[in-house]
This record gives structure tokens, C-alpha cells and sequence, in this order.
């Protein structure tokens, strides 16, 4: 993996632009999402963990808005499920380049591995073969918001008896109190790896337009509402959060 720095936002910007996933934030992405996303190294050494208790034999595990592929490599370290193979969708064309040749360099030293295929699609567009285990690890908050209870309607049909998905999100708080407590906690998280108040301001203003949290109420009532029986959260730091949900 890249051990680039993100600086991305060092430097005044005339005009912020909005975010993308594009070639610049490829290159400093590891180093990005560990600085920026609370947990985010516990959460997807987890995620592998929990998909073992869920992958059924012979099934898809999906890693849906894989970036570089960090959780198909967390599912490959601890899946030992019969006949699995794990499809990972990306939309940016410079995450499913750079994920293919990570996961390909993989491959080439550890036959054992998982199968997977790395597409470059849309997951509003995927047509779902039946699936164990689903992760959507920051990737729902970059869908639009009236995209979402469809495709989680959709994720909800194709998810085997017993399988699950895994939702992780940056959360937002219906009490203001909290809301204001956890941003200004997760802003010095962020000054503790790092980032100067220009980096933070201005990856604030480039993310504002591009990425829309929910609160966990609202995550809560729309996998209900896409026909999911039961939701669990497993994980909380700050604003961050991961949550189960079964079919
Ligand atoms: C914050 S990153 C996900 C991080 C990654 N899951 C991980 O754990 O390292 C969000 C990813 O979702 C992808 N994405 C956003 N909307 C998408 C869509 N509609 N279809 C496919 N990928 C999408 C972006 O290109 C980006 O790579
Ligand atoms: O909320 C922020 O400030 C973030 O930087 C979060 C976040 C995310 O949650 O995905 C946003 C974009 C980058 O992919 C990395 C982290």
C-alpha cells in the first residue's frame, strides 16, 4: 500500500473543489482514511472477523465502494468458509486500477487466497448475486440520500438466511449538544494525526457537497424499512460508527 502523506489540503486553495475520488486522493488515500476516520484499522480488521461468523458456503461476499481493497484483504485474512469468492465494486476508475494491483501482487504470493473480482461499476447499477455477507465500509454516505433505501432493498433480497451486512458510517446527532460535542472531539482527532486547521477546513468544504450522514436513527429506521429484521451496532468512536444488520 501507498505510504504517501496527505497533503492534499495543505496549501490555500483559491476555491476548494469539491471532493472526488480521483488520482491525487488515490495516492494518499491509506494514509487519509487512518488519519481522518476514528477506528477506521479496528473497524475493518473487525469487519473480517464478524464476515467469518456469517459467510455461508459457496456464497459472494461483496465489498461494496472497495477504494483500494482494505476490507476484501480483511475478508481474505479470515474467511476460511468452502467455495466463497468476494466481489468488490468501485466506481472510480483510479481506486479499482491501484485495488487490482494490490490485490493481484496477493494473489501471486498466497494461492490459498479468497477468489475476488475487482469491478469498476456502480453499486446502484450491480445486479446482486446471492451473497453471504455484504460491506458497505464508508461507502453509503457518498450514495445520494434518496438512492439509499432502494439499494439496501436491493442488498436485503440478495443476502442468503444467515448471512448479514455490514453497514460502517460517519454518523450525524439529531441533539445539537452532541452533535457539536462529537465534531469538535472528531477535529481533534484529526489535530492529533496531524492536520493543521487549514487541512481540516478545507477538507471540511470539499466533503460538505459530496458526502451526507445520516443518524443512527435514520440508518436504524431505513434498514427496517428495506425489509431488515434486526440492527445491531458493534462499533462506536466519536462519530463513527459500524452497525450489523440482518435480513
Ligand atoms: C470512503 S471510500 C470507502 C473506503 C473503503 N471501503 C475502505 O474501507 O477502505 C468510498 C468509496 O466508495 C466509492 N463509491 C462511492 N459511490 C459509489 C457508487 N455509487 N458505486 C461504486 N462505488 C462508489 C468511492 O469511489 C470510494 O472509493
Ligand atoms: O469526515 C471527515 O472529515 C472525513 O474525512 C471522513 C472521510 C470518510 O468518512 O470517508 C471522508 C472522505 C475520505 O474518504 C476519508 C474520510
Amino acid at each position: 500500500m501507498s505510504k504517501e502523506p496527505d497533503r492534499l489540503f495543505a496549501q490555500p486553495l483559491p476555491q476548494v473543489p469539491d471532493f472526488a475520488f480521483n488520482e491525487d486522493v488515490v495516492r494518499v488515500f491509506p494514509d487519509m482514511i487512518k488519519r481522518s476516520v476514528p477506528g477506521y484499522p479496528t473497524i475493518v480488521e473487525n469487519l473480517g472477523v464478524l464476515a467469518a461468523q456469517f459467510a455461508q458456503p459457496n456464497s459472494v461476499l461483496y465489498d461494496l465502494g472497495s477504494s483500494l481493497g482494505a476490507v476484501t484483504q480483511a475478508l481474505r485474512r479470515h474467511v476460511r468458509t468452502d467455495g466463497c469468492r468476494v466481489i468488490a465494486v468501485d466506481n472510480s476508475a483510479a481506486m479499482v486500477e491501484r485495488c487490482r494491483e494490490y490485490l493481484n501482487g496477493q494473489d501471486s504470493m498466497f494461492q490459498e487466497l479468497l477468489p475476488v473480482e475487482v469491478i469498476e461499476g456502480d453499486i446502484l447499477a450491480l445486479q446482486f448475486q446471492p451473497a453471504s455477507v455484504v460491506a458497505l465500509n464508508f461507502t453509503l454516505q457518498f450514495v445520494a440520500p434518496d438512492e439509499r433505501l432502494a439499494l439496501l432493498g436491493r442488498i436485503r433480497q440478495s443476502l442468503l438466511p444467515g448471512g448479514a451486512l455490514i453497514l460502517s458510517e460517519k454518523l450525524r446527532f439529531n441533539d445539537p449538544e452532541e452533535h457539536a460535542l462529537l465534531t469538535d472531539l472528531h477535529i481533534a482527532f484529526k489535530r492529533a494525526n496531524g492536520y493543521s486547521e487549514l487541512e481540516i477546513a478545507q477538507k471540511r468544504s470539499a466533503i460538505e457537497n459530496v458526502m451526507k450522514p445520516d443518524s443512527l436513527e435514520e440508518h436504524r429506521e431505513r434498514l427496517l424499512a428495506a425489509g431488515f429484521s434486526k440492527v445491531v451496532p458493534w462499533f462506536q468512536c466519536l462519530n463513527f460508527a459500524s452497525l450489523i444488520a440482518l435480513p
